[in-house]
């Protein structure tokens, strides 16, 4: 049954106005995503149904479930992708409507989203981009905007720590890069931006081992007492690396079930039958 539109609405904020309740005693609500509902635009597609997501400063979540249930709609809904459209709920972003900013908006408020399979720019060098990138975000902060070679102080140590070679620094964005290049190259850009929320879509597939470590440490070495980390993955190996402070399972557009690390133990150790068995037996955790 359809309730009515207030009740719709008071109903929402309750449930936001306990979930803050979960911040850390001081730490301040970063991003409060309220029963949020998107389709594929021009479609009647829906895909996120109904999403209840807070994300505080300081903490790590990691959202996993199975293909195709809805994690990197999320994210993209998130950073304003128009191939979704938004049909309800809210999305609220260091204190501002996200869905009232444009993409770059939001980008230069601090959100960050690394793509699952991230796109060539040919033509424009990697080093152009991010400094324009930076600067942009330095505006944004009013801060002054930075030099050419003042930019490469600031780069420098960045490709060290992700074991990059400068000579990516000349070459056009992510063209002729392997899969896993692309990769650590868009934690590059994440270095160099240093976003407040670091949305990171699948960060570990196409990884090797060694490549993985590179870009968890560097994930890690820009946590501050007030980033956060969003993180879409199949694998527990990436939370070895990156421990959340909370793991969530999507199904069906919704988040089902909310924790620690034990819930990517339990996946890990029984699937999601695992999941199913869990909410079956104690309906009490299901989350939506
Ligand atoms: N632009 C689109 N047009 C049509 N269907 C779409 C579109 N985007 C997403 N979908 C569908 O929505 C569902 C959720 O997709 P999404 O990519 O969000 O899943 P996911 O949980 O990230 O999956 P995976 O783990 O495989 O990456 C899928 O059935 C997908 O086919």
């Amino acid at each position: 049954m359809q309730l009515p539109a207030r009740l719709q609405q008071v109903r929402v904020a309750r449930t936001a106005q306990k979930r803050r309740l979960i911040c850390q005693a001081g730490g301040k609500v970063m991003l409060e995503v309220s029963d949020l509902q998107a389709k594929v635009a021009d479609t009647d597609k829906a895909i996120l149904k109904g999403v209840n997501l807070t994300i505080c400063e300081g903490e790590s979540h990691a959202i996993m479930g199975q293909n195709g249930s809805g994690k990197s709609t999320l994210s993209r809904v998130l950073v304003g992708d128009p191939q979704y459209e938004v049909t309800g709920g809210s999305a609220r972003f260091q204190g501002q409507d996200l869905f009232d900013l444009e993409p770059e908006e939001r980008a230069r408020l601090g959100l960050f989203l690394s793509f699952q399979s991230p796109i060539a720019i040919p033509g424009v060098s990697n080093i152009d981009f991010l400094r324009l990138a930076y600067n942009s975000r330095q505006k944004a902060l009013g801060k002054p905007e930075v030099e050419p070679l003042q930019f490469y102080g600031h780069v420098m140590p960045k490709l060290d720590t992700l074991h990059i070679d400068p000579s990516w620094l000349d070459r056009s964005v992510n063209e002729g890069f392997s899969g896993g290049e692309r990769k650590r190259n868009e934690v590059l850009q994440l270095a160099v931006l240093e976003a407040d929320l670091a949305i990171l879509d699948e960060i570990d597939s196409g990884l090797d081992i060694d490549a993985l470590r590179d870009v968890a440490t560097a994930v890690n070495g820009l946590k501050r007492g007030n980033t956060a980390t969003l993180m879409v993955t199949h694998y527990k190996r990436l939370l070895n690396y990156i421990h959340p402070t909370h793991v969530h399972v999507m199904r069906a557009g919704q988040i089902i079930l909310s924790g620690g690390i034990e819930v990517a133990d339990v996946l890990e150790n029984e699937g999601y039958e695992g999941i199913t068995n869990l909410l079956k037996k104690e309906p009490a955790l299901q989350t939506t």
